[in-house]
């Protein structure tokens, strides 16, 4: 089809003829000076893939189907804790739930161990789509550092300017168990609705497929830190 989109910026850009303005400035939009907002994208733009020289790419593509019924979105959904509490807030939300309590909004190294202590299920490294305070890190830059904090004792979840199937593959090479998409899915679903949002996660998926293939790894969980080149590597490999 001639007016088919290809990625997720042109259902962007569809969305944006679509809604009004005042509605589609509310979902691109983050904090004041939107810095944090741009970095989010732009910092994955840093991050450069690694293909290996030669590789058995035999059983390749094996993701999880992410549409049907058994789809993993609708559990990390539902095991997702979107609210602003305290610590000591997670003590009392233990006593009332037997649900697993994901903390979502980890950035830091510091706050990635308190959270394994006070024992939640799990952690999203995420700044909220960049919508509360403007310069904090793009989230795929701190990613790392809170993967080596967790320690693997609980998933490291993660959000914030995947808007490519190479983000997703760059943020499992980093560590992280699951990758959760935010305004694509609004996007997508402005624009087209139903049909809208499949296509966007269709498009991420063939996306991370074809990445997956060109770096030689047959299945997701062959996605290894080696892939990656970040910019603290090319700072170290400077000294
Ligand atoms: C319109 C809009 C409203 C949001 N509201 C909240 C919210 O109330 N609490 C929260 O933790 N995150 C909120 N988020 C952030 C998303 O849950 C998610 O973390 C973020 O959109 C992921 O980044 P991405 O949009 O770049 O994929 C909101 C995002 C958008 C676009």
């Amino acid at each position: 089809m001639a007016d088919e989109q290809v990625n997720v910026n042109e259902f962007q850009q569809l969305a944006k003829e679509a809604l009004p303005k005042m509605n589609y400035d509310f979902y691109a939009g983050g904090a004041e000076d939107q810095y944090t907002l741009k970095e989010n994208v732009e910092a994955f733009r840093r991050i450069t893939t690694i293909a290996p020289q030669l590789k058995n790419l035999e059983g390749l593509l094996t993701i999880e189907p992410a549409l049907d019924n058994g789809s993993n979105l609708e559990s990390y959904a539902k095991e997702t804790l979107d609210a602003s509490l305290c610590w000591k807030d997670i003590e009392w939300l233990k006593s009332i739930t037997n649900l697993p309590i994901l903390i979502k909004g980890i950035l830091t190294r510091e706050d990635a161990i308190k959270a394994v202590e006070v024992g939640v299920a799990g952690i999203v490294v995420s700044n909220h789509g960049a919508r509360q305070l403007d310069y904090c890190p793009a989230t795929i830059t701190v990613l790392e550092e809170v993967v080596h904090a967790v320690g693997g004792k609980i998933p490291v979840l993660f959000d914030g300017g995947v808007r490519r199937g190479t983000d997703v593959f760059k943020a499992l090479a980093l560590g992280a168990q699951a990758v959760l998409i935010g305004r694509p899915v609004i996007f997508g679903l402005a624009a087209k609705g139903e049909y809208g949002v499949r296509r966007v996660l269709q498009m991420l998926k063939d996306e991370l497929e074809l990445t997956m293939a060109l770096s030689g790894c047959p299945s997701v969980k062959d996605i290894t830190r080696s892939h990656v080149r970040t910019e603290r590597d090319r700072l170290i490999s400077m000294l």
